[in-house]
């Protein structure tokens, strides 16, 4: 335990703290906490990471799961690379296993069933990877899905409904990171995220649908 950043063990490690690699995107701190708080990981389960990227959500659900595994799959072999350099920067590549190939193909390269995934990069194939880790999914397993765009949001919602995922939620975030500057402290303000995030059902049986009337009521 000699390395300092084999310490971490809560979600939002910082992002600086990761190796970075220009053009290769990351689930910001703020927003790569709450990720790992909705896909509800145990210490044993077993987690698929579709469009891995730098590797942050990997790293973090490896830390989260430390007897478990986690699946990363990103279509660029950059990506894949850099994965695998910072599972072994944090100390978790002995739970990581990186597969480069395109989701939902490469879903065939994971042996047996998951307990969690999560999609940050889908490449417009969205509605694919949904159904493919839907096959992938144990029942009760959880799938959280970032969506930047208001299209990719709708896509997976309907898709999640359609394919009888329950307890389906959307949070959408918005972060803003102060900057100190001459006359005080500025809030920059990030992109919208949305995080939606359902269980797998047993055999596709749809949720209760609150009326638009009960909505308003709860706000
Ligand atoms: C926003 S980044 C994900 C960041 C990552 N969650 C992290 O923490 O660093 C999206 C990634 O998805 C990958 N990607 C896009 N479509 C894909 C697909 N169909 N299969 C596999 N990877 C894909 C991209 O190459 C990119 O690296």
């Amino acid at each position: 335990m000699s390395n300092p950043l084999w310490r971490y063990v809560t979600p939002g490690i910082p992002d600086e703290l990761f190796e970075r690699v220009e053009g290769i995107p990351m689930t910001k701190e703020e927003v790569r906490a709450l990720v790992i708080s909705k896909l509800r990981l145990r210490e044993d389960s077993r987690v698929l990471d579709i469009g891995s990227g730098t590797g942050s959500v990997t790293v973090e659900a490896a830390l989260m799961a430390r007897r478990g595994l986690v699946y990363a799959i990103d279509s660029d072999e950059n990506a894949v690379e850099l994965t695998r350099r910072n599972a072994i920067r944090f100390g978790v590549s002995d739970r990581v296993i990186v597969i480069h190939g395109e989701a939902p193909e490469a879903l065939n390269q994971v042996p047996g069933e998951v307990d969690a995934a999560f999609v940050g990069g889908s490449g417009g194939k969205l509605r694919d990877i949904i159904v493919g880790v839907r096959g992938k999914l144990s029942v009760g397993g959880r799938l959280v899905i970032d969506a930047i765009t208001l299209e990719n949001a709708s896509l997976a919602l309907a898709t999640m409904a359609e394919l009888g995922f329950v307890n389906v939620e959307v949070t959408e975030v918005v972060i803003a990171k102060g900057l100190r500057t001459g006359v005080g402290t500025v809030m920059l303000s990030r992109n919208p995220i949305f995080i939606i995030a359902g269980e797998k059902n047993m055999c596709g049986r749809v949720s209760s649908v609150v009326s638009i009337k009960d909505a308003i009521k709860q706000r």
